[in-house]
């Protein structure tokens, strides 16, 4: 079962007076995927790391099926993959997975670990420690790691920005089928525009910071979505649409004399 995640007011000033996120209300439906994109600095990451109970809120809160990240964190029904792959460097790629299994109380198979591994490309890589990866495969460990509990509510920031691009766009290919079957709610934060239109159900776009909503887009591509999606008329309409809504973000903040 998925969740729906609410935000009511939810705002973040940093200490020394960074307003990284003014007031923000907004729904994301259970089972559908959303990706954040905006300017850098707007606030993207933030709300992500509010959403998991990563940063306390200055003001408001965000509920996930209403109830407060903490217990959804504490259930195992809540994985990250952010930026910063985050991998245990003593443990193996598998013994990465293994943890967040063990944390969650879900069983360890061995077989599902396998194809975890083999989804992101890792093959032959589960026993080697992170130190021994490059960057792109420790951000693919990670991927794997946040999908090994299954969880109900997926948090993603940026996390094929190390990933070369061929497998980047298996991942795109495979992932999201992934998340359908189970039915994941899914955030995601990317600078990528074909990323946010190909992958998601709904992009949202943030104006520079202090962030607004520019734009909601309802992206109504079936699923499943085939490889070259992109080059589609009405992805790449959609695509036109979101790059414009970033355009008039970045305008409306833009000093008068230097339009
Ligand atoms: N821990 C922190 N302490 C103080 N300020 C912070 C902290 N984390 C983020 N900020 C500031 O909050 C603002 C929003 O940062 P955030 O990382 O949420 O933006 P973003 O949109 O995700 O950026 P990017 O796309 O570059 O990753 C930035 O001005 C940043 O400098």
């Amino acid at each position: 079962m998925s969740v729906p995640v609410t935000l009511h007011a939810l705002a973040k000033t940093y200490p020394g007076g960074v307003e990284a996120v003014r007031p923000l209300d907004m729904e994301f439906a259970a089972g559908r995927t959303t990706a954040l994109v905006g300017p850098s600095g707007c606030g993207k990451s933030t709300v992500l790391r509010l959403i998991a109970g990563l940063e306390v809120p200055s003001g408001g809160s965000a509920a996930i099926d209403g109830a407060p990240p903490s217990e959804t964190t504490r259930r195992g029904d809540l994985a990250l993959a952010f930026q910063d792959p985050s991998l245990l460097p003593w443990r193996t790629v598998r013994q990465n997975i293994e943890l967040v299994l063990g944390l969650a109380g879900r069983p360890l198979r061995r077989r599902e670990i396998d194809d975890l591994i083999r989804l992101v490309g890792l093959e032959g890589f589960g026993d080697t420690r992170p130190a021994a990866l490059s960057g792109g495969m420790r951000q693919r460990a990670a991927i794997a790691r946040a999908l090994a509990t299954a969880p109900r509510l997926l948090l993603l920031d940026e996390p094929f920005g190390a990933v070369d691009a061929l497998t980047r766009q298996q991942l795109a290919q495979d992932l999201p089928a992934l998340w359908e079957a189970r039915n994941t709610t899914t955030l995601l934060v990317t600078h990528s525009v074909a990323e946010a239109v190909t992958l998601s159900d709904r992009v949202i776009v943030f104006s520079p910071r202090p962030a607004h909503v520019v734009a909601d887009i309802a992206i109504d591509l079936p699923r499943p979505r085939a490889p070259g999606l992109e080059r589609n008329p009405v992805c790449a309409a959609l695509m036109d649409e979101v790059v414009a809504a970033l355009s008039s973000g970045m305008a409306e903040t833009r000093p008068r004399a230097a339009q």
